[in-house]
């Protein structure tokens, strides 16, 4: 059967990749439905036919204002039109205000009557992404308190101290166990336990905010807390907030308010990671003060 070009256009209008086609120079020869609506629903500077667009300058003008996606797409066009790729596609995020989005630019060649064309197209992986996400936060990420697990914090402290040591910064570890959660989980029960958990991870969240801190859950009822380029006084100051911000959720409810039952102890510790020396000895150092704070009465931070 013979198609017609109505009908082609007709097949090219109704798939949800946005594609267009461009000449060797970059001119843009042909838009899908799919690329324009795109382009009106995001607020693009498009016109309806595309006709005069020249997409490789669109991309240059993009990188020109510091967009990392312009300077790729730019690029790889480029190679896919000198030949020195056969095939050139990468994925890169594109979020509204409103959702996340990714998205996967291919660009193929093809040939007609000797004159080169090309097909770029971007196709939604979102759902894919969103998908690979929650994988990774499924075996990152501790499934009561969503903070990250022991194995994330012990890979991220193994990584912080080489990084301290070449650049010869000190490095500051907080050990965080809850006091007597045994006596809160046998009074109000193991779910309302559960419930603080999440609060006291939720309090080291806020508190661990630079790239080179962690925090993490780092056994039933103890967190630790790593901060990269920190002294022992700069970690004493961030866990005097903590034991302070925890001490405060006794007063947001009345099971804990009516005798204090949240409070924890800490032990902290810094090293100048030097040769010789591993991670391990930090962490038990600030065990040792943790230790020490249980001795001495609970509720407590030594180091
Ligand atoms: N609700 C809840 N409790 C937990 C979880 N993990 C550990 N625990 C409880 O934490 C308690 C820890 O008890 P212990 O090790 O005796 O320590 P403690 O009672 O906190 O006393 P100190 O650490 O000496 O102050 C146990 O009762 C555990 O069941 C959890 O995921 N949820």
């Amino acid at each position: 059967m013979e198609l017609s070009s109505e009908f082609l256009n007709m097949i090219l209008d109704s798939v949800t990749e946005h594609i267009v086609v461009i000449d060797k120079a970059g001119n843009i020869r042909f838009a899908n439905r799919s690329w324009t609506a795109f382009g009106k629903n995001n607020d693009c500077d498009i016109n309806d036919s595309w006709d005069g667009v020249n997409y490789i300058e669109v991309c240059d003008a993009a990188a020109k204002m510091g967009d990392d996606f312009g300077l790729k797409a730019g690029d790889g066009i480029r190679r896919v039109i000198a030949k020195e790729d056969a095939i050139f596609y990468f994925e890169y995020p594109c979020h509204s205000p409103q959702e996340k989005r990714w998205f996967m630019m291919r660009v193929t060649p093809f040939e007609v009557n000797q004159e080169s064309f090309f097909v770029i197209s971007h196709q939604n992986i979102t759902e894919r992404k969103l998908a690979e996400e929650s994988v990774k936060n499924l075996a990152n990420l501790d499934g009561l308190t969503s903070i990250a697990n022991r194995r994330v914090f012990d890979e991220f402290l193994h990584e912080e101290w080489r990084r301290c040591y070449r650049l010869s910064q000190p490095i500051s570890l907080a050990i965080i166990d809850l006091d007597n959660f045994k006596v809160l989980n046998d009074k109000f029960g193991h779910q309302f336990g559960d419930k603080c958990l999440i609060d006291v991870a939720k309090v080291l969240a806020a508190v661990a905010n630079r790239p080179g801190d962690i925090c993490a859950r780092y056994g039933g009822e103890e967190f630790a807390l790593v901060c990269g380029d920190t002294t022992l006084e700069q970690i004493k100051l961030i866990a005097d907030r903590l034991l302070l911000q925890v001490t405060a959720l006794n007063d947001l409810d009345p099971n804990l308010s009516s005798g204090n039952y949240l409070t924890a102890s800490i032990g902290i510790a810094e090293m100048r990671p030097e040769t010789g020396k591993c991670e391990s000895e930090l962490i038990s150092r600030a065990d040792a003060m943790l230790y020490k704070a249980k001795e001495n009465g609970r509720n407590r931070i030594e180091g």
